[in-house]
């Protein structure tokens, strides 16, 4: 009764919105993880998912078979590792978790994360190419034109439809904003444009009103907070790894998005890492902003609106960071 209730409250919380009721056809690689277990649980929850497939090189059949006895109507199946085509077989979107999280700089990952992701990408590329890709794999920034450069070889990019997952970014925003002013997150909504990582990731809390006392020193503290939040997880799990629950949370708010988008709800708007003409013309192909979603994924990108002279600084170090980023992606495939 208690997990019924339980799961029914958290499918009508704001972040697991189903106002647009349809039914998703979804594939987890890497629910074996640190991210990918919370994250195949929080969709188990979400009512606009049908189908649950879990695959990961190792342990994803035992994480389905847990996550199945959960009382939502999708049906979760587990894959081997071995099965990586059963599991992407009719999959409308695609969620990515799967790699190695950082120890040190999220550069470490590279090399490891960049062969995952091309691999991963290959197999969905050729079984699922209409599937909506969500890539949370570090390093996000070049990942995503990773999996980009994958899918025009393959003759199939549909840059709509490869997302980098910089949810977590916001969320952070968010509440770190809420904590100063002594505000509800929900009333701190931050918007967070660039990459996802360091000094790549800039908020722009001018446009939000709430932090309109939050100035000088505790300005530049808090803006630095957001960039490097990741580093307070990595120290305090002392070499066990970096964000993972709250990653999942953010993964599954970023889902729950896009179901709605693909289901037709008007004004569904995210912050993504996506394939952007912002900055094309300065040699940045990809960029996050505000994403409007919809039936073909991300329908407009949204200009990043009015910005405060500090925020063109941290605009400046962020789009020097990007191109290098970006660079290293493709030059992985070269
Ligand atoms: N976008 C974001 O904001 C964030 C991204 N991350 C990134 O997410 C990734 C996963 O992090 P964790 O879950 O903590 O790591 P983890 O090591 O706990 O889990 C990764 C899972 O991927 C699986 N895996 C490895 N190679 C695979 C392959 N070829 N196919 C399928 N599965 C494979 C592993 O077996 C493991 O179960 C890391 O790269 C991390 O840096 C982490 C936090 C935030
Ligand atoms: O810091 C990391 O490596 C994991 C991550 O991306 C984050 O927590 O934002």
């Amino acid at each position: 009764m208690f997990a019924r209730s339980a799961a029914h409250k958290l499918a009508s919380a704001r972040q697991f919105s189903s106002s647009a009721a349809r039914h998703t056809n979804v594939t987890v690689l890497g629910a074996g993880g640190g991210i990918g277990q919370p994250l195949s649980l929080l969709l188990k929850l979400d009512p606009h998912v049908k189908k649950l497939n879990l695959y990961d090189i190792r342990g994803a059949p035992g994480v389905a078979a847990d996550v199945s006895h959960i009382d939502t109507a999708s049906e979760v199946k587990g894959f081997e590792a071995d099965k990586l085509e059963d599991a992407l077989d009719g999959a409308e979107v695609i969620v990515v978790p799967a790699g190695v999280p950082r120890k040190m700089t999220r550069d470490d990952l590279f090399s490891t994360n960049a062969s995952v992701v091309r691999d991963l990408a290959t197999a969905a590329a050729r079984v699922a190419p209409k599937a909506h890709l969500c890539i949370i794999t570090n390093p996000v920034n070049s990942m995503v034109p990773i999996a980009s450069r994958v899918y025009e070889k393959a003759g199939v990019y549909d840059p709509k439809r490869i997302f980098g997952v910089s949810m977590l970014d916001v969320v952070r925003a968010s509440r770190f904003l809420a904590a100063i002013v002594g505000a509800d997150p929900v009333n701190t909504p931050v918007t967070v444009v660039g990459g996802h990582s360091g000094e790549t990731i800039v908020p722009l809390f001018s446009q939000t009103p709430a932090s309109k006392g939050v100035t000088g020193e505790v300005y530049k503290k808090l803006v630095h907070r957001v960039q490097f939040g990741g580093d307070e997880v990595v120290q305090a799990k002392a070499g066990a790894g970096s964000a993972t629950l709250s990653m999942a949370y953010a993964g599954a708010r970023f889902a729950n998005a896009l179901f709605r988008g693909i289901a037709g709800e008007k004004g569904v708007i995210v912050p993504s890492y996506v394939r952007s003409p912002l900055f094309e013309k300065e040699g940045i192909e990809f960029f996050a902003s505000r994403i409007e979603l919809g039936p073909n994924g991300a329908e407009k990108i949204h200009p990043l609106g009015q910005l405060t002279a500090e925020e063109e600084e941290y605009l400046k170090a962020c789009k020097d960071g990007l191109k290098k980023n970006i660079q290293k992606g493709f030059a992985f495939l070269e």
